[in-house]
């Protein structure tokens, strides 16, 4: 556990070129409602959730403001989508934008808006540190403004002040197997760091990964055989958004 979410544990309470539509006036009441209700009942539970594979498993407490975020509940997107390249965070975010009346953001969208190019271009260019660095600032801004759904890039987790940014907010991993990870990031995708040898690529990824998507998210929710309809469903059930 991070000390800054170890120190926010100890607290009691608890958009490229441009497809960007986010903007936190767009909360509907309902929505506000249920960001509520998932708020008071993870800080009940203080567990990390479960779903897809029938376990709701023991794990973390997750419904704390860090002390760099907002301090009080309700603040930050109504989800955050966690989960490696191809899981269908992008994906599964619009349906629950959708769902949910609200907007959606995705960081990979505002990264490819500010740089002026894409992902792999500036892979190319400037490097993944650089990337990196660029993805936390987007992470930084949107976490800030966005109250609707926020999707994240897979390895948005490697930095640790993205991590930190993260802290007490409703995060969601979504999660699949090697099989369906190559069958879904295919060779069309314009992925940089799985074009050479996406297998064996993927499953070191997720060695190093999996435990930092843990470390952030409130909930697992599986993509395995569901729809992304399904798994819209599934995080809304998990966080407790189901009556928004
Ligand atoms: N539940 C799902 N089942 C099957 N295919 C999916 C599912 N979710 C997403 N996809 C497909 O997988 C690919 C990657 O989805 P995307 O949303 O871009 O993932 P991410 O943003 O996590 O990289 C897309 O072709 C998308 O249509
Ligand atoms: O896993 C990663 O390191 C990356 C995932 C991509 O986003 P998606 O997870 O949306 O594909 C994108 O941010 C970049 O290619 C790096
Ligand atoms: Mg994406």
């Amino acid at each position: 556990m991070s000390d800054a979410r170890e120190a926010a544990g100890r607290q009691t309470d608890d958009d490229a070129r441009l497809r960007r539509t986010g903007g936190e006036a767009n909360d509907s009441a309902g929505l506000s409602d249920a960001r509520e209700a998932a708020g008071r009942q993870t800080d009940d539970d203080a567990r990390l959730r479960r779903t897809g594979d029938g376990d709701t498993s023991r794990c973390r407490g997750g419904a704390n403001d860090s002390a760099g975020l907002s301090g009080q509940a309700g603040e930050g997107p109504v989800v955050v989508l966690v989960g490696p390249m191809g899981v269908g965070k992008t994906t599964v975010g619009q349906v629950l934008a959708h769902r949910l009346g609200t907007t959606f953001r995705d960081s990979d969208t505002d990264i490819v808006a500010t740089a002026g190019k894409e992902i792999s271009e500036i892979f190319i260019d400037e490097g993944e540190p650089h990337f990196r660095e660029l993805e936390r600032q987007a992470v930084r801004t949107a976490v800030a403004e966005h109250r609707g759904v926020l999707a994240l890039g897979g390895g948005a987790i490697l930095d640790e002040g993205t991590r930190e940014l993260l802290v007490g907010l409703p995060v969601v991993f979504l999660e699949m197997g090697v099989a369906e990870a190559v069958k879904r990031t295919g060779l069309d995708a314009p992925r940089p760091l799985l074009t050479v040898n996406p297998r064996q690529r993927w499953r070191e990824l997720m060695e190093q990964r999996r435990p930092l998507y843990t470390e952030v998210a409130r909930a697992v929710v599986s993509t395995e055989d569901r729809t992304p309809e399904d798994v819209a469903e599934a995080v809304l059930d998990v966080l407790e958004l189901k009556n928004a």
